[in-house]
C-alpha cells in the first residue's frame, strides 16, 4: 500500500519546496493540482454515476471518456434507443391492431416513417446524453473527451478523440469502468448493414422482410418485437431449448415464448447455428437441430447477431500494471471491487456479475463509498431483470428451478392479470404475478411477473426483499384499487393463504 503511494510522496515533496499549504494538503491525502483524487474510466453507466458520486462526497473527480458522448452503450447503444423503439413500434401495433374494441376508429392508412422512428429515437439519446454532461458541470466532475491508457498504476494517458496531443492525468484513486462489448460468433462476419450486432440493429434504414436472430436471450427478445412489430417475419434461433438466458423462471419463459409466437415471432429452439454468410442483400444462415441433427438453411435479409456481450479492456494497458483478467475476459477484483493494486477499483460490465446498467450503477457508487468512508452497498440477491416486450417480463431473486436445485422448500403464490381489474379495464390482461416464499418463515425469495408494466412493479418485490418481508407483510399492506398493483398484493395473499378475486 504505502509503495503505491511513493509516485505521491514523491510530488509532495517537490510541492513542500513549493508551499507549505501543498504540503499540508497532501499530507492530509487530498490532491494537488493536476492530480485528483478520483479518475473514473468509461463515462457507461457505472463510470458516470462513480464520477458524479464521488465529486459529491467532495473528491476532485475526472472521467475519462472515448465514446465522445457520455452514457457509455446504456444510453447510446444499449437501453435507452432500444426503448425508445419498443415504445414507438409499441405504439404503432396498438394503432394497427388494438383499437377496433376500444371505440376508436382510425380513418386511412397508417404507415410508419422509419427515418422519423429513428429521429425520435436520436432524440432521445441525444437529450439524455447531454444531460449526463450537465450534471458533470454541476457536480463539477472534469470531463475527458479521449481514450485513456494505463502509462503506471497512478498515471493515465489521455489520447484526445479530437486528435489532439495526448496529456497524462495523475490519480490517487483509478475506477476501471470500460463496459463491455458484443460477442462476436466465430466465423461469421458483422458488417452493422445485413449482418448486425445490437448496435447495427438499431438503426436499420430499411425494415427487413425476413429477419434471424442468433440468441433468443434478452436482446434477441426485445430486437424481435420491434421488428416484428413493424412487419418483419422474424426467426429466433436459439441453442438452448427455452429463451430468455440466463436468470428467468423456467414457467415465466415458456409462458412468454407463448405470448411472443402468438404476436408472429417464430422460434427456432434447441438449434446451432453451423455458418451463416451475406450473398448480396440476402444472408443465408445454416442451423442444426441440437438433438436430431437436421440440418436447415434460413434465408433473410438481415441476421442479428446476439449471444451475449464479453468485457471490454482494449487500449486500456492493463498489462502496463499487470491487471489480472479472467479467462472470460472479466477484471479480477475483489468485494470491495478492488484489483491487485488496491486504489484501482473496477465496475459494472467489464467485471463480474450481471451485465445491466442498475447493477453498473450500484456499483459505481458503492466503489465510491469505499474509497471515501471505507464501506458501501450492493445487495447481489436483489438486482432485479426486465425484458421490455409487451407484455413486460420482470424478475428478482431465486426462480423455481434454483430453489428446487438447492432444495430449499417453498410456498407459490400465483395470480393472473386476467382476474385484475385494472388489467382486465385496459384490455392488457396477459400474464401474471408468482411469488416464491421460504416454506418455514415466509420470507420473500423470489419474484417473477409477465404483465403490462412489469418492469415497474418489480420494484415492489425487490424493496420488499431487500428489506426481508415476508409474502404476508406484503399482502396485508393496502394497495390502491383500482391499480395492475393489486395483482402483486394478491399473488402475495395467495403465497400464504389465499387470493381473494381469484
Ligand atoms: C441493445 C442493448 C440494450 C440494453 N438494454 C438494457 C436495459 O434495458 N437495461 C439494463 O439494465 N441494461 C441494458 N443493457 C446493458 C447495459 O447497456 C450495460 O449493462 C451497461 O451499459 C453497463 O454499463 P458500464 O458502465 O459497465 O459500461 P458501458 O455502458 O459499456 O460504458 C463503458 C464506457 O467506457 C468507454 N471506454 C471503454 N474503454 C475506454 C478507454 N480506454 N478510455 C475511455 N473510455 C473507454 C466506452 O466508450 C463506454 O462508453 C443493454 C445493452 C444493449 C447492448
Ligand atoms: N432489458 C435489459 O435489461 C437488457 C436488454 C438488452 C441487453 N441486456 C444485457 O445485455 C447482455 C447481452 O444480451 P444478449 O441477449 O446478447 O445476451 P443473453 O446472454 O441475454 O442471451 C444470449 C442468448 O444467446 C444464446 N446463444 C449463445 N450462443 C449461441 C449460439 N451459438 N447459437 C444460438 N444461441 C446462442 C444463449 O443461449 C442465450 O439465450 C445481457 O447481459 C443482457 O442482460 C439487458
Amino acid at each position: 500500500m504505502l509503495k503505491s503511494y511513493s509516485s505521491l510522496s514523491k510530488l509532495a515533496l517537490r510541492k513542500s519546496t513549493l508551499s507549505g499549504v501543498s504540503k499540508l494538503v497532501l499530507a492530509r491525502g487530498y490532491a494537488t493540482e493536476g492530480e485528483h483524487d478520483v479518475v473514473v474510466i468509461g463515462g457507461g453507466p457505472g463510470g458516470y454515476v462513480a464520477a458524479i458520486k464521488a465529486a459529491q462526497l467532495g473528491l476532485k473527480t475526472a472521467c475519462i471518456e472515448k465514446r465522445g458522448t457520455l452514457g457509455g452503450t446504456c444510453l447510446n447503444v444499449g437501453c435507452i434507443p432500444s426503448k425508445a423503439l419498443l415504445n414507438n413500434t409499441h405504439i404503432y401495433h396498438q394503432i394497427l391492431h388494438d383499437t377496433k374494441d376500444r371505440g376508436i376508429e382510425v380513418q386511412g392508412e397508417v404507415t410508419m416513417n422509419l427515418a422519423k422512428l429513428q429521429k425520435a429515437k436520436d432524440n432521445s439519446v441525444s437529450a439524455l446524453t447531454k444531460g449526463i454532461e450537465g450534471l458533470f458541470k454541476k457536480n463539477k466532475v472534469d470531463y475527458f473527451k479521449g481514450t485513456a491508457s494505463f502509462v503506471d498504476e497512478h498515471s493515465i494517458q489521455v489520447q484526445p478523440v479530437d486528435g489532439g496531443e495526448a496529456s497524462v492525468i495523475k490519480a490517487k484513486n483509478i475506477i476501471i469502468a470500460t463496459g463491455s462489448e458484443p460477442t462476436p460468433f466465430p466465423g461469421i462476419e458483422v458488417d452493422e448493414e445485413r449482418i448486425v450486432t445490437s448496435t447495427g440493429a438499431l438503426s436499420l434504414k430499411e425494415i427487413p422482410k425476413k429477419m434471424n436472430i442468433i440468441g433468443g436471450g434478452i436482446i434477441g427478445l426485445e430486437m424481435a418485437s420491434v421488428y416484428s412489430r413493424l412487419g418483419s417475419e422474424v426467426t429466433i434461433i436459439e441453442f438452448m431449448t427455452s429463451i430468455g438466458g440466463a436468470g428467468m423462471d423456467g414457467e415465466v419463459a415458456k409462458q412468454s415464448q407463448k405470448i411472443l409466437a402468438k404476436q408472429g415471432i417464430k422460434f427456432k429452439l434447441g438449434n446451432k447455428v453451423t455458418s451463416a454468410v451475406r450473398e448480396g442483400d440476402n444472408v443465408k444462415v445454416e442451423i442444426e437441430d441440437v438433438k436430431s441433427g437436421k440440418a436447415e438453411t434460413l434465408e433473410g435479409d438481415v441476421l442479428l447477431v446476439a449471444i451475449g456481450r464479453r468485457p471490454y479492456t482494449k487500449g486500456l494497458n492493463t498489462e502496463a500494471i499487470g491487471l489480472d483478467i479472467d479467462e472470460r475476459g472479466r477484471v479480477v477484483i475483489d468485494q470491495e471491487y478492488r484489483t491487485k493494486h488496491p486504489h484501482i477499483r473496477v465496475v459494472g460490465d467489464v467485471t463480474f456479475g450481471a451485465m445491466l446498467a442498475h447493477k453498473a450503477e450500484e456499483e459505481g457508487i458503492a466503489a465510491v463509498e469505499y474509497i471515501k468512508n471505507g464501506h458501501g452497498h450492493v445487495n447481489y440477491g436483489v438486482i432485479p431483470g426486465v425484458m421490455y416486450t409487451h407484455p413486460e417480463v420482470a424478475w428478482v431473486g431465486q426462480t423455481e428451478e434454483q430453489l428446487k436445485k438447492e432444495g430449499i422448500a417453498y410456498s407459490l403464490g400465483k395470480f393472473p392479470f386476467l382476474a385484475n381489474s385494472r388489467a382486465k379495464t385496459n384490455q392488457d390482461s396477459e400474464g401474471f404475478v408468482k411469488i416464491l416464499s421460504d416454506k418455514e418463515t415466509d420470507r420473500i425469495l423470489g419474484v417473477h411477473i409477465i404483465g403490462p408494466n412489469a418492469g415497474e412493479m418489480i420494484s415492489e418485490g425487490v424493496l420488499a426483499m431487500e428489506y426481508g418481508a415476508s409474502s404476508e407483510d406484503v399482502a396485508r399492506t393496502c394497495h390502491a384499487h383500482p391499480t395492475l398493483s393489486e395483482a402483486f398484493k394478491e399473488a402475495a395473499m395467495a403465497t400464504y393463504d389465499k387470493a381473494i378475486h381469484f
